[in-house]
């Protein structure tokens, strides 16, 4: 199981335009309208599946808010920083 990162692992390693709340980092990202939002969280709900690692996604219009944590260890981890990059190639 991975480990828990501590508090200042987590600052050092977030990635930019990532925040942390609580025992979870979140982004949200922004689109023109409705639709790409939808397709964007697909995109990325692909990714999850495939690294067996699965966010919280929330779409509404012309957003998709990600958030990401570690249930198994009870916070946040590796895994999450490294989907948390592999959302952003995505998005880019
Ligand atoms: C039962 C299943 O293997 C577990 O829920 C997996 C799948 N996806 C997961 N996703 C996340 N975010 N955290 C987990 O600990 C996790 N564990």
């Amino acid at each position: 199981m991975a480990d828990l990162l501590d508090d200042s692992e987590i600052e050092a390693q977030l990635p930019d335009d990532w925040d942390r709340d609580g025992d979870e980092i979140v982004r949200t990202y922004e689109f023109d309208s409705y639709l790409p939002g939808v397709g964007f969280a697909s995109g990325i709900g692909g990714i999850a599946e495939d690294a067996w690692h699965h966010p919280e996604i929330t779409i509404t219009w012309g957003e998709v808010e990600v958030r990401l944590t570690t249930h198994d260890a009870g916070g946040i981890t590796e895994k999450d920083i490294d989907l948390a990059e592999r959302f952003d190639d995505v998005y880019e």
